[in-house]
């Protein structure tokens, strides 16, 4: 209960009142979005403070030159993750990615999952190919229900899942698919029970109590590994040591490899276990699925809101894609309006408001201020893309603030903006995701058009912070365009 002792002399960064046992709890606000929270505390106690809950020390950074300093310069020091009861239970006690400690395990497997990009580099199973696949059926699936007013975002999820197993797995699943029904399940009982404020991840001893939250998420988690187990196995039956075509491919390869000792690089066959594979690809299906979805919804929101600046992306497409193509990555050069929408929508509402939870390795420092180590560290990211002094009315949707004046180059107009993080724990999925999001919202805008539903009521854009920041569930009155249909009856579309 009773925090480490502090070195003589040091000066730490200044903190919010804390009491034995509690910590700060008392003086925390209650309730609210947490990024709200922690950046109004900043009013009073400044870009960096501190505060304790437990036993534990969580300091909070809310600039972004102090926020690449412990990302990026800092990185390796600051590259740590803090175990708490909720994501032991997630990660298997650490295993994966995303929650896992720093060191060699998290190193390997990161390293992987970045080099089954290449295997999607060129070719027919080229990255983009596979977007553009489910951007059509997703296209062709909205257009059954062309005048009326629909919640899209289960058919965004379904694009976006099916990108995921094909990087996974090389699978896709066709609509109705059972599986598809799991994993929208177990990724639905994700959001809802993980929370930050679980008193078992505060005061550790509570596991010994009913946790109701705690048991929901090991019956999801047990739903996810079965199904993942099951695909695995498959896949298993199905490889063939010379043509790795996917990350589970390459992750048994690893293990062969490690188990007949002819790889120098990957000697530890234990790290390849059955559980570890689980792990990663329970990490890219949690980072991967519900952030890239909820940012589209977010886009199509916005979009709703601000009529003006879809009818501009909407005639940069007209002008510089037509109808007779559809949209591909390279046109990301000349969509700029659309390229500067998706910019202004991971800033105004970023997916991952306060980033994970990073933790010292080792006593260090940011700016003048000792940092001890294992000390939980959060960048406050929701402050560095709302900061006045950074950003022009940051509370405002302007697209326009990453163009020119001309508006023919994209620019960045600060330094403080890190929707995919930055250094050593940055995004793994950082360029799958942007791809995605400009191919789904190039060929939805070239396609449809999007306005209020009937009874007027716009999404509201106030968000729900759950592990990502999500969009509440809003209707959009979709109506094919009629230049889509003038092509499609001349056959040119
Ligand atoms: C718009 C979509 C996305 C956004 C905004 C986003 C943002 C982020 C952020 C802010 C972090 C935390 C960085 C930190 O802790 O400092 C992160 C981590 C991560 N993301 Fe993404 N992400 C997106 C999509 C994806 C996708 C598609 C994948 C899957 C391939 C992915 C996989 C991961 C993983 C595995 C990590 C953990 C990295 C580590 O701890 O080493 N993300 N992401």
């Amino acid at each position: 209960f009773w925090p480490r002792q502090r070195s003589p002399g040091a000066n730490y960064p200044r903190s919010l009142p804390s009491l034995p046992l509690l910590g700060s709890l008392p003086f925390l606000p209650k309730g609210g979005h947490i990024h709200l929270s922690l950046f109004d505390l900043q009013k009073k106690y400044g870009p960096i403070y501190s505060y304790r809950v437990g036993s534990r020390t969580i300091v909070v950074i809310g600039h972004h030159q102090l926020a690449r300093e412990l990302l990026v310069k800092r990185g390796k020091e600051f590259s740590g993750r803090q175990l708490t009861m909720t994501l032991a239970l997630l990660s298997d006690n650490g295993k994966g990615i995303a929650f896992a400690d720093s060191g060699a395990a998290w190193q390997l497997h990161r390293k992987m999952v970045l080099s089954t990009f290449t295997l999607f580099r060129d070719g027919e199973q080229k990255l983009e190919n596979i977007i553009c696949q489910e951007a059509r059926l997703l296209c062709d699936f909205l257009a059954t229900c062309d005048g009326q007013d629909v919640d899209m975002s289960p058919s965004i999820f379904r694009a976006i899942v099916n990108i995921i197993c094909t990087i996974c797995f090389g699978i896709s699943y066709e609509s109705g698919d059972p599986t598809l029904k799991t994993i929208k399940s177990f990724t639905k009982g994700f959001l809802e029970n993980v929370s930050d404020s679980n008193p078992a991840d505060i005061f550790p001893w509570l596991k010994i109590f009913p946790n109701k939250d705690l048991e929901m998420i090991k019956k999801y988690v047990k739903i996810r590994d079965v199904l993942l187990r099951k695909i695995l196995k498959q896949c298993k039956e199905k490889f063939k040591s010379d043509s790795a075509s996917n990350l589970v491919d390459l992750l048994i390869q690893a293990k062969v490899n490690a188990d007949n000792n002819n790889s120098g690089l990957y000697q530890d066959s234990s790290l390849f276990s059955d559980k570890h594979i689980l792990s990663i690809l329970g990490d890219i299906f949690g980072a991967g699925v519900e952030t890239s979805s909820s940012v589209l919804n977010w886009v199509i929101a916005f979009l709703l809101h601000h009529p003006q600046v879809k009818k501009k992306i909407q005639e940069e497409i007209d002008q510089n894609v037509g109808f007779g193509r559809t949209p591909t990555f390279n046109d990301r050069n000349r969509l700029l309006m659309l390229e500067a929408t998706i910019r202004e929508v991971l800033r105004i509402r970023p997916a991952a408001p306060v980033l994970i939870p990073h933790k010292a390795n080792a006593d260090s420092s940011i700016g003048e201020f000792t940092i001890d180590k294992d000390t939980t560290v959060i960048v406050n990211l929701w402050a560095l893309h709302h900061n006045e002094e950074e950003w022009d009315r940051p509370h405002q949707f302007m697209p326009e603030r990453f163009l020119d004046p001309a508006g023919s180059q994209i620019v960045m107009p600060s330094q403080s903006y890190l929707p995919f993080g930055a250094g050593p724990r940055s995004c793994v999925g950082e360029a799958l995701a942007r791809q995605e999001l400009f191919l789904l919202a190039a060929w939805l805008l070239q396609r449809f058009d999007l306005e209020g539903p009937e009874d007027g009521q716009l999404p509201s854009l106030e968000g729900i912070p759950k592990m990502v920041f999500l969009i509440d569930p809003f209707k959009v009155k979709l109506t094919v365009r009629q230049a889509w249909k003038d092509a499609l009856a001349e056959g040119s579309a």
